[in-house]
């Protein structure tokens, strides 16, 4: 049995006999032993009175304790709470800046959508293969497949580009020569598209004209549309390419210049003959074709 439990026990049985030991001493000799018995008895009985608070006390400590203990867990829990709310707070605010961000992105998309509509309702209303640049351009005209566009990119690239296709309406394309720009536009040489060429050559800095060398039979077709063309502007420079000169059955530049009646274009006209060919592609481009391009290049800056 533990020590502690023996005392405690002790101390339970003493204290019923008190009350008997005071009634079983009724004499004076006695009286005063009685009295300091009687003293001693009170002071064992408020120590025993002590030690029964004792625990008392250290129940209360333990409660005051336990009693902290709960208010910090209840501080802590608080806190926590508060913390989450916070964190619940900044996660609906990010949700919400997120989904204003998008609906910015939103009307920004339907903005850009209605931007477009509206330019493509501009270019339905203008005729429909008309170029959005109205700028001054060197016009490039002559009978489909005379070989135009194909000097056209050979003259850009500086390297022989044979075209893919036959231009179906307007073909722009911008060339850079040492310090300058020169925009040219060639519009499609089969019947439907010729009726736009006079509409261009008013706007036009200069015209280069050109025609399939070998194909005799319809060198006077060209030669009709050509003068057609120069009549209408008496002072457009005219630089004419006879194109295909590699195949076998091509003119000459000097038979060209007669079956075209160069001539006759006008004495108050600039007027050049070029001979070229498109070979085969990724090949350098002609030395005539160079020249032709430098010329072009000073004849643009003169009409500027
Ligand atoms: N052999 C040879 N073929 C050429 C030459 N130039 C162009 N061609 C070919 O001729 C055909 C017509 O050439 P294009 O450049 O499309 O002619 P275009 O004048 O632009 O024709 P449209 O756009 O229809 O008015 C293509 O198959 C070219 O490869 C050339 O100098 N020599
Ligand atoms: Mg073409």
């Amino acid at each position: 049995m533990p020590h502690g439990a023996t005392s405690q026990s002790l101390c339970h049985t003493r204290e019923p006999h008190l009350p008997a030991l005071r009634a079983t001493a009724p004499a004076r000799g006695r009286a005063g032993e009685a009295k300091k018995t009687g003293v001693k008895m009170e002071r064992e009985k408020t120590k025993k009175k002590e030690k029964g608070k004792e625990p008392e006390k250290e129940k209360i400590r333990e409660k005051g304790k336990e009693e902290k203990e709960k208010k910090k867990e209840v501080e802590k829990e608080k806190i926590k709470e508060k913390e989450k709310e916070k964190g619940r707070e900044e996660k609906s605010k990010n949700k919400e800046e997120k989904r204003k961000e998008r609906e910015t992105e939103k009307e920004k998309e339907q903005l850009k959508g209605k931007e477009e509509k509206e330019d493509n309702n501009i270019l339905l209303a203008k005729p429909l293969l008309e170029p959005r640049e109205k700028n001054k351009q060197i016009l490039v005209l002559g009978l489909d497949g005379a070989g135009k566009t194909s000097v056209l990119h050979s003259l850009a690239l500086n390297r022989v580009q044979h075209s893919e296709a036959p231009t179906q309406g307007f073909n722009a394309v911008c060339i850079n020569t040492e310090g300058s720009q020169m925009e040219f536009l060639e519009i499609g040489g089969s019947e439907p598209f010729r009726s736009y060429w006079d509409m261009y050559l008013s706007k036009g800095l200069l015209l280069i004209f050109v025609v399939d060398s070998a194909d005799h039979g319809r060198l006077p077709e060209a030669k009709k549309h050509l003068h057609q063309l120069i009549e209408t502007n008496p002072i457009i420079p005219l630089v004419v390419f006879a194109n295909k000169q590699d195949l076998g059955a091509a003119y000459h530049i000097t038979d060209i210049h007669e079956a075209l009646a160069l001539s006759e274009v006008g004495n108050d006209r600039k007027m050049f003959l070029f001979g070229t060919q498109v070979t085969e592609n990724g090949s350098e481009i002609p030395s005539a074709m160079q020249d032709a391009k430098d010329l072009i290049a000073h004849l643009a800056a003169d009409m500027q």
